[in-house]
């Protein structure tokens, strides 16, 4: 089957306690393609990406990443799959440069740490602590961990959340030239500009499913930007 998704999610399901977050995903992501996924807060967007990754365990549903299920196979996903956590959690006392070469030891043929840090605008900050980084210079950080193994499919969490716009521009910029290089990518973003810049296609979480499944620009017709379309697709009565 020429046309087998690289990763396939149907009826993914997954609960808090008694909170039934995730009530039935499905989603495809093709070889290549960049795919956003859009919601609101708490709607389960890290939930199904850690999923996909590995780093949660689904209640139900069925999850294959190249032909691999992560709850079986989290060797072969760590190779596979470059994840940037969406609260960096690293050693507060661990350098920049560390860091990398670190994460980067854990693959065959690491991208070398001084490139992701000029990449990154991050060489000036190499000897730093992590605790010493401000929030965007560590978001940086956590985004050159996600891409130091030349992972097949980089999954990225709020990867330009809170960066100021050069700074966003030059990922952005990274990012296409990985996609022109035949990266696969899943975006968590809530950045309609974003999400039209880089996407091919978009999914919408809202309520447990998926409430769309588009191409911006289809997403977007009859609308006045990508943001009106979303905005009316979750749009709630609010609560008294
Ligand atoms: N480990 C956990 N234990 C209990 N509840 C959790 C846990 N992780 C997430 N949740 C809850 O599950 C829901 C979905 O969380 P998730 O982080 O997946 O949402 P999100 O769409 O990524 O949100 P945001 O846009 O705010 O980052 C939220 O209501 C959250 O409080």
């Amino acid at each position: 089957m020429g046309d087998m998704a690289l990763i396939d999610v149907t009826g993914l399901t997954k609960s808090y306690g008694a909170h039934r977050v995730l009530k039935g995903i499905d989603l495809q992501v093709h070889e290549g393609e960049i795919l956003g996924v859009l919601g609101p807060n708490g709607a389960g967007k890290t939930t199904t990406v850690e999923c996909i990754g590995g780093l949660r365990t689904r209640d139900g549903g069925t999850v294959t990443v190249d032909g691999m299920d992560p709850a079986d196979e989290p060797q072969g996903l760590r190779e596979l799959v470059g994840m940037q956590l969406q609260q960096c959690r690293l050693p507060a006392k661990i350098k920049a440069r560390e860091a990398l070469e670190l994460f980067g030891s854990f693959y065959g043929d690491p991208v070398p740490a001084g490139e992701l840090l000029t990449r990154f605008g991050l060489a000036d900050h190499a000897e730093k602590r992590f605790e010493q980084l401000s929030g965007g210079q560590q978001q940086r950080l956590s985004v050159a961990l996600a891409l130091v193994g030349r992972p097949r499919i980089a999954i990225l969490d709020e990867l330009t959340t809170g960066l100021d716009p050069s700074a966003r521009r030059e990922i952005w910029r990274y990012l296409t030239a990985l996609r022109d290089a035949g990266v696969t990518m899943v975006l968590v973003t809530h950045s309609m500009e974003e999400a039209s810049y880089l996407c091919d296609r978009v999914v919408v979480i809202d309520g447990g499913v998926i409430v769309a499944d588009a191409p911006p620009a289809v997403l977007a017709e009859g609308h006045r930007s990508l943001e009106e379309a979303y905005l009316e697709l979750t749009w709630k009565e609010p609560v008294a």
